[in-house]
């Protein structure tokens, strides 16, 4: 049995879970205060204020930090990468701490699992991080040949969520063709054709259906005049497409929950937005369908919003025509991160090398 400290970075929260292999001890959500964060102009300057926090409630939990056999961390932006469980090494040091892919809360994981690993001489993980890249070539044209597609998505709730699919049904993930729906904060809608993510849309980029935070896919010429009227910063007009843009940007909130509320006490701008937003997502799925030529044995919807029956609804008649639907609310990225670090450490799988070409 492997003793595991699972972390994952979130931009306004730090998860902690303190795993015996797959099976959870306990868990913690460190909720960090905007203003807090605010005080930090890069995420790698919340570094050591956040391994210490990690450090300061497990001390207050007893819980010994030098009594874990690895430290696992969500993994960040970082090159594109195959799928896998990955050790944590010095070339993907040095691509987080120079952000070079650029900059996201799980770029903090893998720097916080070394940090600890490094002071209580133990093993570092990452695992299935954002980057994950499986794209078939077609799936990489955008359409100028000066930007091509990249993957950037859910990838490590999205995978978790089609093998729990595939073990329900007693199947091999392999052999399936999954639609993988996250709906959370950002909106990631993956083909899962035979085991790989063949095409997604990138969740950061600005791409697919807009999400509560997100402006996703925006027409592109009025966009370029925005980006030329003098009146935004590059940086303000980046936190349009991330972070200020879909239920932000129209209704002042990213929480699904309110929005809902709105809804309910007849708020007719709330009802086109919260209809929109889910009518951008169920086009997006047919697009998917397109991708598997209609041979799709499920669509599964996960992440936060997919515990809303009214969301599920909306996507349902629309879609349950072309597979049956299957729901998996929130998501279980800490169960995800043991489970790939546990598969290493008793030899089931190898840890892939990060840095090795893709
Ligand atoms: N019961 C619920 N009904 C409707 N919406 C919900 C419910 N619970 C959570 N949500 C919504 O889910 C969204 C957040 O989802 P989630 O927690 O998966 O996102 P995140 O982890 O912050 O971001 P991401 O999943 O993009 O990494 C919010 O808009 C929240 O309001
Ligand atoms: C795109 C993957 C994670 C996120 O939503 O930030």
């Amino acid at each position: 049995m492997s003793r595991l400290l699972i972390i994952n970075p979130g931009s306004t929260s730090t998860k902690i879970g303190v795993y015996e292999d797959a099976l959870e001890v306990k868990s913690f959500t460190l909720r960090h205060e905007a203003e807090l964060l605010g005080a930090y102009e890069k995420v790698i300057d919340q570094l050591a204020w956040r391994t210490e926090e990690i450090k300061r409630i497990l001390r207050e939990n007893g819980m010994p930090l030098e009594a874990f056999d690895a430290y696992v961390g969500r993994g960040g932006l970082l090159r594109p990468m195959e799928s896998g469980t990955y050790r944590v090494n010095e070339a993907m040091l040095k691509d987080l701490q120079e952000s070079a892919r650029g900059e996201h809360a799980s770029n903090l994981g893998a720097l916080i699992a070394h940090a600890l690993g490094e002071e209580y001489g133990k093993e570092a993980f990452i695992a299935d991080p954002v980057v994950v890249d499986e794209l078939e070539d077609i799936a990489r044209i955008s359409g100028l040949k000066e930007l091509e597609k990249i993957s950037i998505f859910h990838a490590l709730n999205q995978k978790a969520v089609a093998k729990r699919y595939a073990k329900e049904k007693g199947e091999n993930y392999q052999n399936l063709n999954l639609i993988v729906v996250h709906l959370g904060g950002g909106i990631s809608i993956g083909v899962h054709a035979k085991g790989r993510v063949v095409d997604v849309n990138n969740a950061l980029n600005g791409e697919g259906p807009f999400s509560p935070e997100r402006s996703g896919s925006l027409p592109v010429r009025p966009l370029v005049e925005l980006c030329f009227s003098g009146k935004y910063t590059k940086g303000e007009i980046l936190k349009m497409i991330t972070g200020k843009g879909g239920f932000v940007s129209y209704l002042g909130t990213n929480d699904a929950r309110v929005v809902e509320e709105r809804m309910n006490r007849g708020d007719a701008e709330a009802k086109l937005i919260y209809e929109a937003m889910a009518y951008q997502i169920a086009k997006e799925i047919g697009g998917a369908a397109t991708v598997l030529k209609g041979k799709i044995d499920a669509i599964l919807i996960t992440g936060g919003i997919a515990y809303s029956p009214v969301m599920v609804g909306l996507l349902k008649e629309r879609v349950a025509f072309l597979a049956p639907v299957v729901i998996y609310p929130g998501e279980d990225e800490l169960l995800a991160l043991a489970e790939a670090a546990s598969r290493v450490l008793h030899g089931e799988e190898e840890a892939r090398v990060y840095g090795s070409a893709k």
